[in-house]
């Protein structure tokens, strides 16, 4: 019997998501494990957030904002000021970061090649925030087998080419499952999921649901814990929720 070649590209992938508050300093042992991976054979995407950069943009022009199950309710005035701060400003500071560092890296958000085409998760709920429906997968292939770092910032395009703010985790999510990625890197500014008093080194994603409705996991946390289950359920064997030092939580399907 003759094995028949996938045409699939098949190296191993890793997807790393930067959450706002730890993009302005990352920190030296953040570059080392970085290339350490990319030594191993892996091949890095890298997602952002901007949260802080965001409520400073909109302070500035006087904007209050909320949020909703840890999703940044979006109006049309809003809108504008969220794509231009995290395309304009957060994303090129994280592209220089990573060059500096001597990671060859090219910023991209959802409307380059259409990478992030997107739908409006509830309009009349949260405004101009999307869900990714499709993700160009080709280009990210094509970049990581060249050796170049992809940074994704966290901007939807709609079918009618409207923007739209996606929160980081739901793209880093997205994109973990388009890409069938090894692992999901989430990294933050606490060391993973804290219950009550205890971080936790490991979940199962059956504790989730309970954590979330007993009020244990609130806010920020909530579109993590949710991308990382539905990694889990794709297949995706771990999601790990981190600091910049890596230490975290790691979620699996099963204790
Ligand atoms: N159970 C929990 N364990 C740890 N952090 C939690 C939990 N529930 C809510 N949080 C909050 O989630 C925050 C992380 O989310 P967020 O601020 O959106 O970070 P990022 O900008 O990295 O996405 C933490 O700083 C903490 O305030
Ligand atoms: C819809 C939604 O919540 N969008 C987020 C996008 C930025 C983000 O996710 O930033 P962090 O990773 O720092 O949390 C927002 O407007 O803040």
């Amino acid at each position: 019997m003759t094995m028949s070649k996938s045409m699939h590209h098949t190296a191993r992938k890793i997807v790393v998501k930067l959450g706002g508050s730890t993009l302005e300093g990352l920190n030296e042992a953040f570059f080392r494990n970085f290339k350490a991976l990319q030594n191993e054979g892996y091949e890095i995407i890298i997602t952002h957030g901007g949260g802080p950069a965001i409520n400073r943009a909109l302070e500035k022009e006087n904007i209050e904002s909320y949020t909703i199950n840890g999703l940044r309710v979006t109006s049309e005035e809003m809108i504008d000021i969220v794509q231009s701060t995290l395309i304009g400003k957060v994303n090129p500071a994280l592209v220089q970061q990573l060059n500096a560092a001597g990671i060859p890296a090219i910023g991209l958000n959802g409307f380059d090649a259409a990478l992030l085409e997107s739908t409006y998760l509830d309009q009349d709920v949260y405004g101009f925030v999307g869900e990714v429906v499709r993700v160009n997968t080709q280009l990210l292939d094509t970049l990581t087998a060249a050796g170049i770092v992809p940074v994704v910032a966290c901007i939807g395009m709609s079918k009618e080419g409207q923007a739209l703010n996606i929160n980081g985790d739901t793209v880093a999510s997205g994109i973990a499952l388009a890409v069938h990625a090894e692992s999901l890197l989430l990294v933050t500014d606490v060391a993973g999921i804290r219950i009550k008093d205890d971080y936790q080194v490991t979940a199962v994603e059956t504790d989730i649901a309970g954590w979330i409705e007993k009020g244990h996991i609130y806010g920020g946390m909530i579109p993590k814990v949710q991308g990382a289950v539905a990694c889990l359920q794709a297949g995706i064997p771990a999601v790990q929720i981190v600091n910049d030092a890596l230490q975290g939580t790691t979620i699996k399907k099963e204790g």
